[in-house]
């Protein structure tokens, strides 16, 4: 059963349940038994530095790679038992750009649907109305080549979408961005969140793209943290806030994660950062490892 049971007695459906997973490349340990679940309806950021294992965790996520030891479940279906389930309910958008250049985005976005079985037809009324949500109405018959790097973002966030996911991936989504077009971005995937009870994990190394609401993982050499609100992962460290948590937390805190907030507070400072919002009041519960 895919659901845990809440302090205040209901069973919350967990989005997705990743239990004591690990990942190596030859010698090299890239996941060392991770679990954390994340819950129905709800923006949960995976916030970890270059080289955390973001990248391979979304790779068995999404049954790229094979999940040798340990469990990932999607909605309770066990990606290795039931990848066909799982998949259904999994919609990715990876770091990497990956529409045809050569093709429109109508014909990008057609060929995806098909792949999943969508008909021709409710194909077209999917991939308009998604478009429309992402504001990209008028780019239909557009080469993909003469996108904005963030509007080809749009286009792979509808991609990804087509099939009507429960669950949606982004790894790192906002990598190369303008931060008008990073703010964008998060909005429109916020605003899925709260208003289609969307289920999303977020991965990102940049702490201004945590707002006070979300759900944080914090995933440091391929290993769990912490996991909780924003209030709770400040609360448990002691930190000011969540920006000086993950830099506590952090190997290596006083040269990379430091610049993390760094880079934060350069932005804010030249008035171009995007808001982070942070709301460390917001009561829940925190489990850590
Ligand atoms: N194909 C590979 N072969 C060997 N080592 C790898 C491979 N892919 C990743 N690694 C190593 O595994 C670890 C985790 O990498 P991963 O790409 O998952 O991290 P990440 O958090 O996504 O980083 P980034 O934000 O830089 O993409 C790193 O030490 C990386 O060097």
């Amino acid at each position: 059963m895919n659901g845990i049971d809440d302090e205040d007695g209901p069973v919350r459906t967990m989005a997705l349940e990743v239990s004591m997973v690990s990942h190596s490349y030859g010698q090299k340990k890239a996941l060392d038994d991770v679990s954390f679940s994340i819950p129905a309806g709800r923006f949960t950021v995976l916030l970890g530095l270059n080289g955390a294992g973001k990248t391979t965790l979304f790779s068995l996520i999404s049954h790229l790679y094979d999940t040798r030891l340990g469990a990932i479940r999607v909605f309770g279906q066990d990606i290795r038992r039931a990848p066909g389930e799982a998949l259904r309910r999994l919609g990715i958008v990876f770091q990497a750009r990956t529409l045809d250049l050569d093709l429109t985005v109508s014909q990008n976005l057609a060929y995806h649907a098909s792949l999943h079985g969508i008909g021709r037809r409710e194909a077209m009324v999917r991939i308009r109305e998604l478009l429309a949500q992402v504001d990209m109405a008028d780019r239909l018959h557009d080469k993909a080549r003469n996108l904005s790097g963030g509007q080809m973002r749009r286009v792979e966030i509808v991609r990804a979408l087509l099939h009507r996911p429960s669950l949606l991936l982004l790894d790192e989504a906002t990598v190369g961005l303008d931060i008008r077009s990073r703010s964008d971005i998060l909005a429109t995937i916020r605003a899925l969140v709260a208003e289609t009870g969307l289920s999303v994990l977020w991965a990102t190394h940049l702490i201004d793209e945590v707002q006070g609401t979300d759900d944080v993982v914090i995933l440091d050499k391929g290993q769990v943290l912490v996991t909780g609100t924003v209030a709770d992962v400040v609360g448990q460290t002691g930190a000011r806030d969540i920006g000086g948590a993950f830099a506590g937390l952090t190997t290596g805190a006083s040269r990379s994660g430091l610049s993390v907030v760094a880079t934060s507070m350069m932005e804010e400072k030249s008035g171009l950062a995007a808001s982070s919002d942070i709301d460390e009041s917001a009561p829940l519960v925190v489990a850590s490892r």
